[in-house]
């Protein structure tokens, strides 16, 4: 068993290795948006299913509470965490329109909007990110594999490189956590 879970964690540290490589200067865009939108009194609208669900949410909180530093909330709202309203807008408009429509709801000119995807490919962060856009919002999409057809969508993509579900959303809370202690420290730090 030692050997699997030994070949499991060499895959991680692989896939941090290789957003070394590929990915620092999207993440330097990414914390610059997120910056330049909260300066602006802008807020950020961040979604994911499933364990990006929980990714989204994470992010969310660490912008209304803190990361690392005292400092005054920053608006985040995670837009799967509502039971009622994923269940209303399921129900009603369809699964794929649960993030679309609560884009239509929040979302203001410049706002930052967070798509957060393994595949690439879940339609409704996939319609979030298309309306954001018709709203004049910043689009942002952290992804896997190929990047699937968001990455056409997103103004920024930043696709983690492995093909392996539970490394990419690994690479994504890193990412996530990298760019709430830049994001901070720009905005507060001393
Ligand atoms: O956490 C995991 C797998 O590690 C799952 O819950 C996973 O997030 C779900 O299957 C999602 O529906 C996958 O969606 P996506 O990442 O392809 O957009
Ligand atoms: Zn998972």
């Amino acid at each position: 068993m030692k050997e699997e879970i030994r070949v499991q964690l060499q895959k991680h540290v692989e896939v941090m290795a290789a957003i070394e490589r590929e990915l620092l200067p999207k993440m330097e865009e990414a914390v610059e948006l997120l910056c330049a939108a909260f300066r602006d009194g802008k807020k950020l609208l961040v979604m994911g299913n499933g364990g990006s669900a929980a990714d989204a949410q994470h992010f969310a909180a660490e912008m209304v509470g803190r990361f690392l530093l005292e400092r005054k909330a920053l608006p985040a709202v995670a837009l799967s965490t509502d039971t009622s309203a994923l269940t209303a807008l399921g129900n009603d408009y369809g699964f794929d329109r649960v993030f679309a429509r609560q884009v239509e709801a929040h979302a203001q000119a410049g706002d930052v909007v967070f798509g957060i995807s393994t595949s690439g490919n879940s339609p409704n962060v996939q319609q979030a990110l298309e309306t954001a856009a018709r709203y004049g919002c910043r689009t942002v999409a952290l992804l896997g594999k190929d990047g699937g057809s968001i990455k056409e969508v997103a103004e920024l993509s930043l696709i983690v490189p492995s093909c392996d579900t539970p490394r990419i959303q690994e690479g994504h809370i890193t990412i996530i956590h990298i760019m709430c202690d830049l994001v901070e420290r720009r905005l507060f730090g001393k």
